[in-house]
Parts: C-alpha cells; sequence; structure tokens
C-alpha cells in the first residue's frame, strides 16, 4: 500500500531528481541492463558505467542493481512493497511520475508517438530457425518440434521452422526433414522454411513445405562467408528458386543480410541494399525483410537505409528484422514503424497501415 504521505515525499524527491537532470536517465540506463552488450564496445562500457554512478544528494555513490531498489524503497516509502526487479521498479516509478509530470503534457506526447505508427503489425516468429541454428549445442529434434508448436499455438501465425541448408554449414538444422515431417498436419500457422538453393527448394518442398524463404546479402563479404557465393550468383541461384516456386504456386520470401553493417565489410551503404532488395521484389518475392544480421543498426543508419528500398520497393513489402546484440533492436523497430507514416510515405501507408516484423 504506498500512503499519501510517500507519495507526497516522493513527488518532492522527483522534483529534485529533475532538476538535477536525473530522472529521465534512470530508465534509458537501466533499459541497457537487459541488453546482450559487447564488451568491447567502449561507448556502451560507459553507459554501464553511468548506470552504476547514480550521483544522490549531491554525492555519488558506486551502486549495484538491487542497492539501487532498495535505496529506491526507502526513499519512497515502500519498504512494505515486494519489487522483484529493475523491471517491476520501473513500471512503479513511470505510474508515479505521472503525478510529476503535467497529466495533459504527457497524453500529448504518447498520442503524438503513437499517431505516428502503423495500426497494424504482423509478426514472423523466426526462433526455431533463426535462434537455433546458432545454439552450441544441438537442440533434439523432438524439442523444436514442441517449441514450434508452441509458438503456433500462441497466436503466432507464422512461425519459420527450419533451414534446407547444407548440413555441413549448418549442422544445427540438419534434421529438417524430420521437423517438418513432425508439424505437417499441424494446423493454425504457415511455417516458411529457409532454401539457399534449388537443391534446397526441392528438398523442403518433398518435405511439406508451403512456403520457402531465399536469402541474399547486400554486402559482398557475408555472401562468400554465409553462402559461398557472390551476390549475383546468389540472385541467379535465387530466380531459380522463384521460378520453380512459382510453377507450384508457393510463395517466396526474400531475406537480405547486413543491410547496414557487415562483419566482413563494416558500413553497408543503403545503396547496396535497394538494389538487391528491388532484385528480389523483381523476381517475384513477396514480401522482403531487411536484416540488421549483427545488430550494428541505430535509427541513424536504419531510417536511410529504408527510405532508399523504399524509393525501389513498395512499402507493404517490406519487414524489418533486427538482431538486438547492441540493445537497439526496439529503437530501430520504433523508428521503423515511425518511417512507413512518415509525411512522404503516407499516401501508400493509408492503403495497407501495415509493416511486418520478424
Ligand atoms: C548455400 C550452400 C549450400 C553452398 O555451399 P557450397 O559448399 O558452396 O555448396 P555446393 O553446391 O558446392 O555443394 C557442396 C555440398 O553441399 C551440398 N548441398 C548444396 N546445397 C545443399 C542444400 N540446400 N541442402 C543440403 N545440402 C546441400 C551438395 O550436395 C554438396 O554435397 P557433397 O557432394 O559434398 O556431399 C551453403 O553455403 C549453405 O548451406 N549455407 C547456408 C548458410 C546458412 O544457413 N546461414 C544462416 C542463414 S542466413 C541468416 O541467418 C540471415 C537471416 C536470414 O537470418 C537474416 C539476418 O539475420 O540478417
Amino acid at each position: 500500500m504506498i500512503t499519501t504521505k510517500a507519495l507526497s515525499k516522493f513527488s518532492r524527491r522527483c522534483s529534485f531528481l529533475h532538476h538535477r537532470n536525473i530522472v529521465p536517465m534512470k530508465p534509458i540506463l537501466d533499459g541497457a541492463t537487459t541488453n546482450d552488450m559487447a564488451p568491447s564496445n567502449s561507448f556502451l562500457k560507459g553507459v554501464n558505467d553511468a548506470r552504476e554512478a547514480v550521483s544522490w544528494s549531491g554525492q555519488t555513490r558506486r551502486m549495484s542493481q538491487r542497492g539501487f531498489l532498495n535505496h529506491s524503497r526507502s526513499i519512497l516509502g515502500w519498504n512494505s512493497m515486494e519489487i522483484d526487479n529493475v523491471h517491476d521498479a520501473l513500471r512503479l516509478s513511470s505510474r508515479h511520475f505521472s503525478t510529476y509530470y503535467n497529466d495533459k503534457l504527457r497524453r500529448e506526447s504518447t498520442n503524438k508517438l503513437f499517431s505516428s505508427i502503423p495500426e497494424y503489425v504482423k509478426i514472423v516468429e523466426v526462433g526455431p530457425r533463426d535462434g537455433l541454428q546458432n545454439e552450441k549445442d544441438i537442440v533434439p529434434t523432438a524439442v523444436k518440434v514442441e517449441l514450434i508448436k508452441m509458438l503456433a499455438s500462441s497466436g503466432l501465425s507464422v512461425v519459420e521452422a527450419t533451414s534446407f541448408v547444407s548440413p555441413k554449414w549448418v549442422p544445427q538444422l540438419a534434421d529438417a526433414k524430420d521437423v517438418m515431417e513432425a508439424i505437417r498436419d499441424f494446423k493454425g500457422a504457415r511455417f516458411p522454411v529457409l532454401t539457399p538453393n534449388l537443391k534446397g527448394f526441392e528438398a523442403a518442398i518433398a518435405a511439406g513445405a508451403k512456403e520457402v524463404a531465399v536469402f541474399a546479402s547486400a554486402s559482398e563479404g557475408f555472401s562468400k562467408s554465409n553462402i559461398n557465393c557472390s551476390i549475383e550468383d546468389s540472385l541467379v541461384r535465387y530466380h531459380e528458386v522463384a521460378l520453380s516456386a512459382c510453377k507450384l504456386s508457393i510463395p517466396v520470401r526474400g531475406y537480405i543480410s547486413c543491410v547496414v553493417g557487415c562483419p566482413v565489410e563494416g558500413m553497408v551503404s543503403p545503396s547496396k541494399v535497394a538494389y538487391v532488395a528491388k532484385k528480389l521484389c523483381d523476381m517475384g518475392c513477396y514480401e522482403i525483410s531487411l536484416g540488421d544480421t549483427i545488430g550494428v543498426g541505430t535509427p541513424g543508419t536504419v531510417i536511410p537505409m529504408l527510405e532508399a528500398v523504399i524509393d525501389v520497393v513498395p512499402i507493404e513489402k517490406l519487414a524489418v528484422h533486427f538482431h538486438d546484440t547492441y540493445g537497439q533492436a526496439l529503437s530501430n523497430i520504433l523508428a521503423s514503424l515511425q518511417v512507413v507514416v512518415s509525411p512522404t510515405n503516407h499516401k501508400l501507408v493509408c492503403q495497407t497501415k501495415t509493416l511486418h516484423l520478424n
């Protein structure tokens, strides 16, 4: 139970902290704790260090997360309450900050933020493929099948199930045929699979796949290291897959990797992404998923990339795929959602109000 006395004490505390520029910092920095950070990244290390150094009553104390929570409890008079983690604390804090911030202003800024995103977002779940392909230990087939069924049962309408790639390159997904066999009769979701060439496509169809995805790269270096061929050669292969798929009325989805950065080549220019996106679109891919494969994108690099692609591919065909390596995935998703309703794109979005995420 929070007493009026505690609330008014909290409100005074907020005012003090606000004037010391502390209030807005805390939620942002704590947000970073949940993300997977690279220790070599000095910027993120700086953020981490800053999170721990909390300036309080004119004194700088180094505190752990738990220390911060305990300290907050005593200040806020929340000793009788259970705050199990940082998220609980933030939820409680944000609820009570509204006593400090002007309600009208808060409503206006929230409305502004959310009125500029699409009304509808489609989610493509890729965990059983993109997640499990990177697991050090090979996950048993029965566990994968259970995971896929649980994801589909949770209401997700598209669950990417596996890849028909070389088992020498990706041994984690060598059981693709068995996985597809086990979910063949499972209803309620679509289960697309990755196919890098005609061999993979034919194996996928034989195993019962009803939808496939091809995966190109915007970076030459990544194309060679991921699928052992140049971008142009991969587009020739994918064209063959698209032609075969068209004959069987199988929908083909197109991925582009490294849309803002590449582990081999560094920054990737938006024009390279736009080039590959148009090629995939022209060969018949019904959706183009733009992947920040190594998670180095920020709104500052993602937005120009999206704008370049939107110039050559209809916006309703676009999907975004962000890895959260440096904790930027959610910001990038929000920025992407906002780009599709920017004034210049308004007409297109009115037709669809859709952006796909995976
Ligand atoms: C593309 C290849 C096959 C070229 O690999 P290669 O070695 O150049 O292929 P090859 O044509 O020279 O054939 C070599 C051997 O592989 C076999 N082979 C050939 N094709 C297949 C196939 N489809 N299925 C099974 N086996 C196949 C082929 O039969 C032969 O067998 P062998 O005669 O030595 O016994 C290989 O590089 C490969 O499988 N790469 C897949 C890499 C991969 O899956 N990466 C992860 C997915 S991409 C990604 O994660 C990014 C994304 C989509 O999530 C978006 C993002 O995050 O940004």
